[in-house]
């Protein structure tokens, strides 16, 4: 037996993984972005799993190469528009007071979920106001704003203008004729105002050839943006009347008019760059993180604004589906939501994480519900994670509480097999899930570490060291091996889960005796402990 991590310590009782859950009870230089959330109303579960996506790169980088990389990650609230003026109205408050207020529940909430960031942005900031209004007399000056009338149907809930074909006839409740976007489902009004108009048709040409660099993923969502530019692509309203939406930022050269909400919300990206001190460097490359609710607004007007002002387009969208609830968007103005608060007090905050990442998908929409929380949860970690962990750390597996030797000579023939293809798929395990955490496949990356627990269980189970242990001393040495094998595949994957459950696979590695300084893989890989 050898030292190799110290004596196994601690015991092995979190909450979920040692018992089984049950319903009801107690329980170099780059830009990474989530969207900012509207302060219409408190945070759901949907807006949970997009901040906690967008914090896992930084943390994956350190596990699996041990370094850190220079990174901006950015989260926070975007707090103007009619949709705020007219929920604080509702609530009796002026807009600034609800603002603060649910801005810091999202505060709270990103905190309380261990989602890590370099800078909360509210964009009542000051430092926010100036930027816009740098950007706007920016695109004046280029020649990109000029003064006409919009004509055409305009989606409040969605801060969004339709042309005829996006929309369709639907049926409000009380059984009047409506008329809905196509894409959300909200009711759009027809809407005539003089205001200020951005030269979005003019910017076709240089969308297109954006486009070709391939920067939205996955490739789905590239084209329905491809699509989106072959369509008409008409000159964009970019400012409101001030007489009906007060809560704004006024257009710097006519108070008359307040800045259309989503170009105001957009640059919030650059005011965290600094933008426009002169100290002001595009990050890059920046990746935004974003659902596909908003996909319009940041594939094709954000780079359009960015290219009409001089500046470089985003490198990199990558675009998230939705959770639903009974097969529709969770969304605050359905009021469908599921609060993230009774789920943490139901799972744990760890629990509650690695349900989201490793249900929720790019390419799909995913239905919430507590059965599949609880079954994942029994079966992915209660079962089979801390099963194993549970069985080859049990003292009367090993009674002195220690790493034993990985001394093989001999492998029996009847396991050489069943050793090679696991020891094969756990050395390759980092490279796969290095791969999907930095493209935001998490869900992928989770099913690999999940497929490896589950290999690791069937061959502790098949070679059953407990009973090797009482037999020949080659069956011992083979015992021993079984369970170093065991072990270092339990380091592995605690130390693969501490971006994406955290306080979990800090339990895992301590309760192995794994030192903080050899909670990385760079210079500790798989076996590295022979
Ligand atoms: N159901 C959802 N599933 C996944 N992500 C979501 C969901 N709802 C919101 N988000 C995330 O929040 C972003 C937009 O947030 P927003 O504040 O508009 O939420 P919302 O609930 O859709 O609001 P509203 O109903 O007022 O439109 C999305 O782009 C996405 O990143």
């Amino acid at each position: 037996m050898r030292w190799l991590y110290g004596r196994l310590v601690g015991r092995w009782c979190s909450v979920g993984f040692s018992r089984k859950i049950s319903y009801g009870g107690a329980a170099g230089g780059r830009l990474i972005t989530t969207p900012i959330f509207y302060v219409n109303a408190a945070p759901h579960l949907g807006h949970v799993y997009s901040a906690v996506l967008g914090g896992l790169p930084a943390p994956v980088h350190r596990t699996v190469r041990g370094a850190q990389r220079p990174e901006h990650r950015l989260v926070g609230t975007d707090e103007h528009g009619i949709k705020v003026q007219q929920a604080a109205a509702a609530l009796g408050l002026n807009p600034s007071e609800l603002c603060s207020s649910i801005s810091q529940e999202f505060r709270t909430m990103f905190d309380t979920m261990g989602i890590s960031y370099t800078d909360f942005i509210r964009t009542t900031e000051p430092r926010h106001s100036r930027a816009v209004r740098h950007f706007w007399k920016t695109l004046e000056e280029r020649g990109y704003i000029y003064k006409g009338t919009y004509q055409g149907w305009y989606c409040t809930s969605d801060e969004a203008f339709l042309s005829e074909e996006q929309t369709t006839e639907s049926t409000d409740p009380g059984g009047n004729k409506i008329r809905v976007s196509m894409e959300s489902g909200h009711q759009v009004h027809w809407m005539s105002e003089e205001n200020y108009m951005f030269r979005l048709s003019s910017l076709r040409p240089e969308l297109l050839k954006w486009l070709q660099t391939g920067p939205i993923h996955p490739a789905p969502f590239l084209r329905i943006v491809q699509k989106w530019l072959e369509e008409e692509l008409p000159d964009l309203s970019v400012s409101r009347q001030s007489s009906r939406v007060t809560w704004g930022i006024p257009v710097p050269s006519d108070p008359t008019h307040t800045t259309y909400v989503w170009l105001d919300a957009l640059i919030n990206y650059l005011t965290v760059a600094n933008y426009p001190d002169p100290s002001y460097s595009p990050w890059g490359p920046s990746t935004h993180l974003l659902g596909k609710d908003i996909l319009r607004f940041h594939a094709v007007y954000w780079p359009a604004f960015l290219l009409a002002a001089g500046l470089p387009p985003p490198e990199r969208l990558l675009v998230h589906s939705h959770w639903t609830c009974q097969g529709v968007k969770m969304s605050k103005s359905l009021q469908n939501v599921i609060d993230p608060t009774e789920c943490i007090k139901l799972y744990g905050r760890d629990g509650f994480r690695y349900f989201l990442l490793r249900n929720g998908s790019p390419e799909r929409n995913c239905d919430f519900n507590h059965d599949s929380v609880r079954n994942l949860l029994n079966s992915a970690l209660a079962d089979a994670l801390g099963g194993l962990l549970n069985r080859s750390t049990a003292p009367s597996m090993n009674p002195e509480q220690c790493w034993p030797c990985y001394q093989c000579k001999s492998v029996p023939s009847s396991a050489k097999d069943q050793l090679e293809t696991l020891l094969e798929a756990l050395q390759g395990l980092p490279r796969v899930v290095d791969r999907y955490m930095n493209t935001f496949q998490v869900h992928k990356a989770l099913e690999a570490i999940d497929g490896g627990v589950r290999s690791s269980n069937a061959f502790f189970q098949s070679q059953a060291p407990w009973k090797l242990f009482k037999g020949t001393e080659e069956d011992k040495a083979w015992g021993r091996c079984v369970l170093y094998l065991t072990l270092e595949a339990l380091r592995l994957y605690g130390t693969l889960l501490q971006p994406a459950v955290p306080g979990l696979a800090q339990t895992i590695l301590h309760r192995l005796g794994v030192g903080h300084d050899r909670r990385t893989l760079k210079g500790n890989p798989f076996l590295s402990s022979d």
